[in-house]
């Protein structure tokens, strides 16, 4: 594929030579920037094709006119082009030429046969169509049309242009041969005339000899049966699909909305483009592009001040893809052009289109023949709920973008329990983005890097084609009969460096199917963006509170989970690797979709910037939690909370949070009597904790025991843990805690040990960052790779202040009042008894002398220094002073308060109500009977004076 040496013919070799001098050109530009990074290592020639051979060219007449047919046929060809929606194919691919002869073709044959228009040239075309395909030449202006089209928008489409023509060919000759039938089967001693007037030449030779044999009706059930199958050929529909295109052909006639492309592709298996072609449109019409504001695109576009309050200058943050070095596009695609190999030639786009269509097997597979995603082991899951549905399947390989229709399909105006009305966030706060690549040349140059590379280690394997994602793209690999496994896996090294990447990831097989996978990076990289991720038609398929945006797969399907079915799980991944990101996007999708009544969160944020966006919003039961060990209180509050709601699990019958509220909806929890008690649904709880290595080093026994209480048994009390860490060692996420959450999402890790903390397998230290995921729901034996949705910080505010417009946050005070009181400092340990009377000792004495203290207190000479340092430090003495006793610095009228202070009994409330941030609307009188309501067991009385708030409380107690 390296060298062409045989000659073409003439025409071709100009055509092909523009395209080859192109190539040498761009070589040669390149050379002074590569020439040191990129000496060719091996010394295969860079073929360079002939230079155009002017001498040999057409004679000038022929020239002009060639020149003058090519200027109409462009000009024609632009029109048809910026029809509809706008396409550009390569300049070099374009057949304008072949195009406008069809289109002239047509327009005559339908002036003379649709319009009888005579004369000569008339009498000539007529000759020509009616004479060869007789009743049949009426259709024939509508075949060129439509070939015609697709040859001006499509010429690049060879696989796709040659099956319409040959579908079309089939139903030319087929239809032709009914006609001769139904004609009164002519014979050739009839006369041309009488041919003509029935299926001209063409019905002659099909039906004739046929219907000489057999009788006419078996001919024409045949013939009938050939023009179904051409139908089929056009429309690209293999037989077992025939009832769902049928439904989908009708949905799209009655103007229903053909949206959930991606169930029916993934129904199909194929591109529907089809129905379209069908109809002569000769192309799916895609979602209508945003405008775009003020010049910009509307993902870049400024979100306006009203809403934020904030400048028109967006927020840093908004960028995807953060690159340290600013660099200029035209650097960029020099880049793309090093990553060919040394040694390979690009392959001009002639060629690759000319080796797509010799290759037997599609790019892609149909994804009705791949598996369903279903993890296994699914039903082994003790849970009721198979764990297969933590994931909602992805759809199918290439996804045009999605319609921006709105995010939640339910009422707009969702009425909190109570009268209060709550309105989502609309859908165009997270605009779309850019429409997603099929293919691009960083493509085409990698399947020629590893077929190069395979032909050079004489591995006798092909790539079978590709599926492109947002980050990297999955070559397939088939190998021939006889070639081991181990050949391609072993070249894993030589692929690397023929791709110019390190980060290649051999998957062998691709999960149910029999094929090498190779995930090599685009260097083309896309931003998946949260909002085409939530208008996906997976997301729309459901309306569960908990549903969230995750992203994209290998094979550019959008990926989106129930958090409620995961039902905890564990984010990690080195820094910069997209951790933030990732929890971002979860928590914009339960703002987009959810309202306060149905999830409320709990945010622990010891990094203190990450979520500080969401601070005020309404799902929030208590001001973000920044303090580690006010993260450890908030936990054991949680497990408080899960036994309350498990009590009332047990009290009233129910396994599962999701019947209680159900059952309470319907009026069919009734408390006991006497018991003032108003019962209301439980929101689900999803506690998010963005840095569990800070609350692991705090207070790591407390925590594990915590997270390990909430992971065992929260599923059915509707809570659910994300927990995030940059440090996935085992002694932070450790082996309890690993144990009880069963869900992963590994960003980049800096080692292979990290990759197998998180996934218990390599994987993630060859990801890419930035949002490239492996992506491990429970249950799932192979994880998914993703690329993670992306949400901007104009986006998030966007969305966080439509949601606390719609209501004010109502802090649960519990949450910290409730937590224990003791806080005693790690240093004191567990000497706190023996310092407070060492304290009381050296106060009441105003003697500081740690002999006295070995003395009084019977302790060791290195306890009794120990216990003095530790007054020094709480300024209960000053420093010491060689062999004189310290200064005692506190009076003994002050013992009182430096006793408390050292048990930990300092007043918690009021730091804590300050740290509260003044809950919005709350009165003392309000606190109290909120503090009270939390026992509620007893008949706490619900009915508190603010009945807005009281509509979508926490836990309605
Ligand atoms: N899904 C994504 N799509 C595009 N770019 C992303 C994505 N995720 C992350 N990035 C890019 O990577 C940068 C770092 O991401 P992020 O802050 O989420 O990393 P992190 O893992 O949370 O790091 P740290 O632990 O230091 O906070 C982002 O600013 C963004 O530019």
């Amino acid at each position: 594929m390296a060298t062409r040496t045989s000659p073409a013919p003439r025409g071709r070799q100009q055509t092909r030579s523009k395209g080859a001098s192109a190539v040498a050109g761009t070589g040669r530009s390149k050379a002074p920037t590569n020439g040191t990074a990129r000496t060719p290592a091996k010394t295969r020639p860079v073929p360079v094709a002939p230079e155009p051979q002017h001498e040999d060219g057409p004679a000038f007449p022929l020239r002009a006119l060639r020149a003058v047919w090519m200027g109409m046929a462009s000009v024609v060809a632009s029109g048809v082009r910026t029809f509809g929606h706008d396409v550009n194919p390569d300049r070099e691919l374009r057949r304008d030429g072949s195009g406008f002869f069809l289109l002239l073709s047509a327009l005559a044959i339908a002036a003379v046969e649709w319009w009888a228009l005579t004369g000569t040239p008339a009498d000539v075309v007529h000759a020509a169509a009616g004479g060869t395909f007789g009743w049949m030449a009426l259709l024939l202006p509508f075949m060129l049309g439509i070939g015609a089209v697709r040859l001006f928008r499509y010429p690049e489409r060879h696989r796709a242009n040659n099956r319409i023509a040959i579908g079309q060919l089939a139903i030319l000759f087929a239809g032709s041969g009914i006609a001769h039938l139904v004609g009164g089967r002519p014979g050739l001693s009839d006369g041309l005339d009488a041919l003509w007037r029935a299926g001209g030449v063409a019905g002659f030779l099909v039906a004739g000899p046929l219907s000489s044999i057999l009788t006419v009706w078996p001919v024409a059930l045949l013939l009938v049966m050939a023009i179904f199958l051409g139908i089929l050929i056009v429309t690209a529909t293999p037989f077992r699909h025939i009832p769902s295109r049928l439904r989908t052909l009708y949905e799209h006639l009655m103007g229903q909305d053909p949206d959930d492309d991606a169930a029916h592709r993934r129904a199909d298996g194929h591109d529907q483009s089809y129905l379209y072609e069908a109809h002569g449109a000769t192309a799916k019409p895609e979602p209508k592009r945003r405008k775009r504001l003020f010049g910009k695109d509307r993902q870049e576009a400024p979100f306006d001040g009203e809403h934020s309050g904030h400048d028109a200058d967006g927020y840093v943050g908004d960028e995807a893809f953060e690159r340290a070095v600013i660099e200029d596009e035209e650097r960029r695609a020099r880049e793309a052009e090093a990553a060919v190999p040394a040694g390979v030639r690009r392959p001009t786009k002639q060629e690759l289109a000319a080796e797509e269509l010799k290759r037997s097997n599609a790019v892609r597979v149909p994804p009705a023949e791949a598996p369903e995603r279903a993890p296994e082991g699914a039903t082994e899951a003790i849970d009721l709920v198979p764990a297969a549905k933590a994931l909602i399947v992805p759809s199918t390989p290439v996804q045009p973008q999605m319609p921006p229709t709105p995010i939640p399909q339910r009422t707009e105006q969702l009425q909190l329990a109570g009268d209060v009305a709550y309105t989502l966030p609309p859908s165009d706060y997270l605009p779309a983005g850019t429409p997603p690549k099929e293919r691009s040349e960083a493509n085409d140059a990698v399947v020629a890097a590893l077929t190069y590379t395979m032909d050079q280690f004489n591995v006798d394997a092909k790539v079978t084609g590709f599926s492109r994602g947002p980050t990297v793209t999955r070559y397939e690999i088939e190998l021939a009969p006889g070639t081991k496994v181990e050949r391609v896996t072993a070249l894993s090294k030589n692929i690397s460096y023929a791709v110019a990447s390190s980060d290649v990831r051999i998957l062998s097989p691709i999960p149910g199917k029999s094929a090498i996978g190779i995930e090599i990076p685009n260097t083309d990289r896309e931003t998946v963006s949260l909002g085409d991720v939530l208008r996906s038609g997976n997301a729309r398929k459901t309306d569960h509170p908990m549903v969230m945006g995750v992203g994209k797969d290998v094979e550019g399907g959008f990926v989106v989970a129930n958090l409620a079915k995961m039902p905890h799980l564990l984010v990690a991944g080195a820094t910069g690797a997209g951790k933030s990101s990732f929890v971002n996007s979860m928590i914009t999708s339960i703002l987009m979709r959810s309202t306060p009544d149905e999830v409320r969160m709990v945010m622990v944020d010891p990094k203190r910037v990450e979520l500080t966006a969401y601070e005020g919003v309404p799902h929030l039961i208590t001001p973000i939690i920044t303090s580690p060990k006010k993260a450890a209180e908030a936990l054991q509050w949680v497990v408080r909370e899960m036994d309350t709601r498990y009590d009332d699990l047990a009290n009233y019958g129910y396994k599962h949070i999701d019947d209680f509220n159900k059952a309470v909806r319907n009026g069919k929890v009734i408390p006991p009597e006497g018991s003032k008690r108003v019962v209301r649904p439980y929101p689900y709880l999803l506690v998010i904790v963005d840095e569990l290595a800070d609350l692991m080093m705090v207070a790591p026994r407390d925590v594990e025991d915590s997270i390990v209480r909430i992971t065992q048994l929260a599923r059915a009390a509707g809570i659910h843990l994300v927990l995030a860490t940059q440090r996935p060692s085992v002694d932070v996420v450790t082996g309890l805690i690993k144990a009880n959450v069963p869900s992963r999402m590994a960003f980049a890790t800096s080692s292979v040990t990290d990759s197998r903390v998180v996934l218990d397998q390599p994987g993630a230290e060859k990801l890419i960052g930035q949002g490239d995921a492996l992506f491990l729901p429970m249950g799932a034996s192979k994880p998914m790779r993703v690329q993670g949705a992306w949400v901007t910080e104009s986006e998030i505010h966007r969305v966080v202040e439509h949601v606390k417009g719609q209501l004010q946050a109502v802090y649960r005070e519990d949450v910290a009042v409730e937590a224990p009181k003791k806080q005693i400092e790690d240093d004191i340990g567990d000497d706190l008894d023996v310092l407070l009377q060492a304290t009381e000792l050296v106060v009441t004495t105003q003697f500081g002398s740690t002999s006295m203290l070995q003395r009084k207190l019977r302790v060791g000479f290195a306890k009794a220094g120990r216990l003095m340092d530790l007054l020094e430090s709480r300024g209960v003495v000053g420093p010491s002073e060689g062999s004189k006793a310290r200064d005692v610095l506190v009076k003994p009228d002050d013992l009182e308060p430096v006793l408390a202070a050292m048990r930990g009994d300092e007043p918690a409330a009021q730091p804590r109500q300050a740290q509260a941030q003044a809950p919005i609307d709350l009165v003392a009188d309000d606190l109290a009977s909120r503090a009270q309501a939390v026992e509620y067991h007893d008949g706490a009385d619900d009915s508190d004076d603010d009945g807005d708030t009281d509509a979508w409380k926490l836990t309605g107690r």
